[in-house]
């Protein structure tokens, strides 16, 4: 048989060809490789969940990300989680990348409890929410109608220095009940014109909303891992889920289906919230009309977004000033000094009190109420800095970390409103280093209202007041520990001795 000989030029050639296929395979496979951001390990299964040990994730991916960077990559379970921890990558997720971190995660909790996240913060980002968000901007918290509510939150502050000053002087006053009452008590009478805690139906709502808050908080395994889902259905927490959802609705029903038959009758005249949203349910024009869970799902949203977040963010104020004596003198001298013998607080002087805006934004920097914020999720595959980021990915922003950075803050753990005297940084949503209130087309419509009410209690409470932290606690000794939660309060309520001004 002849032998088959190959021409060596022939051969280099094919040789030189199998070579530049080789290269140009590795070439084009390490360009599909993904640029991913840092990640801890991870365990088979729960990803890195074991690593949110604390029960404060805010704290323990504070901690992580001192290791791995202001942008992480976890999984929760089999769920991708970017983590981000610096005022420069919380401007590329809220700014530059905005539309594609414009949407929420759906967790059961939520899906259950607000109408199947048919309300605004819950939403999918698209036409549907863009409708529901301008209703909210436009309608119900513009600057006119949160100016129409002075009286609502004069009223309520009044009632609560009234509270004060029965149990004042030798008798401590718990001020995280009375901050509760105060913002369930704006709120109710925005929304509704009355207060919640004067009816039976009203302090039902309450109670729902307070377990609502809970369940809020309680990390469902189903959602990271769903073949554990059954474990909701096991420990009860499905059932509470469907219990709080149904006594959420039928307060609700019961008040929108009062509020018609008056409205038959008296033809209110379109004040509050409810009434607002009744007349848009009213309307029978196309794409203007809302349905019924849409308005529900609003109402709530005004008290999920609303109450909790005014009254913590007052506990942590009056906490951070008990334990700064020079701080509370400054800030009395400050308030009593525009105000002197006025009886009524108006929103001019409220706009004189420098210190004391730089009183509360100092508070929401070290205690951010949400200290995640509110989760965001990528719609799309895109690259952020240089790191690729793939759909589907949930985006957790820590405001409490970026409120500590070193990068954006001189001394981050010390309280200093002085900070913020000369500086334009303000909470919103414009300066990536302070966010309690988000920013980016999602971020928080209420902060005017919120503010209005904050500024004016606090204002309040040091004119009328002088102040000691209660029981004979020295400053230096006094507990600042936080509670686990959605809404982040203190471990324990904030008791406080009052004793009248004498100048007031
Ligand atoms: C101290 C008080 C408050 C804090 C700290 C706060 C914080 C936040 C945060 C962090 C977000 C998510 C922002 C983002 O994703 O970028 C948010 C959204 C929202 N907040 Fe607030 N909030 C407060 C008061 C209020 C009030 C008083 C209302 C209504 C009366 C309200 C209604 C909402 C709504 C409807 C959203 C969803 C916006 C959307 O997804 O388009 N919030 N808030």
């Amino acid at each position: 048989m002849e032998e088959f000989h190959l021409n060596p030029l022939i051969l280099t050639a094919l040789l030189s060809l199998v070579l530049l296929w080789s290269i140009t395979r590795i070439s084009i496979k390490s360009s599909n490789k993904k640029k991913l951001p840092p990640s801890p390990p991870k365990l088979p299964i729960i990803g890195n969940l074991h690593q949110l040990g604390s029960s404060l994730p805010h704290c323990d991916l504070h901690s992580l990300a001192k290791k791995h960077g202001p942008l992480m990559l976890l999984h929760f379970g089999s769920v991708p989680v970017l983590i981000v921890s610096s005022a420069e990558f919380a401007r590329e997720i809220m700014v530059t990348h905005d539309t594609t971190f414009a949407n929420r995660p759906h967790f059961k909790a939520m899906m259950k409890m607000v109408y199947g996240c048919r309300d605004v913060s819950l939403s999918p980002y698209g036409e549907y929410w863009r409708r529901m968000r301008s209703i909210v901007v436009l309608q119900l918290l513009c600057n006119k109608r949160v100016q129409s509510y002075s009286t609502i939150r004069k009223e309520e502050a009044a009632c609560l220095v009234n509270k004060i000053r029965e149990s004042s002087g030798t008798t401590p006053v718990d001020l995280s009940a009375m901050f509760e009452s105060f913002s369930n008590d704006v709120i109710g009478r925005s929304a509704f014109g009355g207060k919640l805690s004067d009816s039976e139906n009203g302090k039902n709502f309450l109670d729902a909303m307070a377990d609502l808050m809970e369940l809020l908080g309680i990390i469902n395994i189903g959602d990271f891992i769903p073949w554990l889902g059954w474990i909701g259905r096991v420990n009860g927490v499905d059932k509470r889920l469907d219990d709080t959802a149904k006594k959420i609705d039928q307060v609700l029903e019961s008040v929108i289906q009062e509020r018609l038959r008056e409205k038959g009758v008296k033809d209110k005249n379109g004040e509050y919230f409810l009434d607002i949203l009744l007349d848009i349910y009213n309307d029978k024009t196309p794409d203007v009309s809302i349905d019924r869970d849409s308005l529900k799902g609003t109402i709530l949203d005004v008290f999920v977004g609303g109450t909790d977040t005014i009254s913590t963010t007052m506990e942590w104020t009056m906490s951070e000033i008990l334990r700064h004596p020079t701080v509370m003198e400054k800030l009395q001298h400050e308030v009593r000094g525009i105000l002197k013998q006025k009886p009524e607080i108006t929103d001019d002087d409220i706009q004189k009190m420098h210190y004391l805006k730089a009183v509360i934004k100092e508070a929401m920097r070290l205690h951010p109420p949400l200290p995640l914020l509110v989760p965001r999720l990528a719609s799309k595959d895109v690259q952020v800095k240089g790191f690729d980021i793939s759909a589907g990915t949930v985006v957790m922003i820590n405001a409490w970390a970026i409120g500590r950075d070193l990068v954006s803050w001189v001394e981050p753990e010390k309280f200093m409103p002085e900070r913020f005297l000369n500086s334009s940084i303000d909470f919103k949503g414009l300066d990536f280093e302070l966010i309690p209130f988000g920013g980016g087309r999602r971020g928080c419509p209420g902060i005017t209202f919120a503010a209005a009410g904050m500024e004016l209690l606090l204002a309040d409470l040091v004119r009328k007041f002088d102040w000691k932290l209660a029981n004979g606690v020295e400053p230096k000794d006094f507990d600042m520990s936080e509670s686990p939660g959605m809404t982040v309060h203190r471990a324990v309520p904030l008791l406080a001795l009052a004793s009248p001004s004498p100048a007031t």
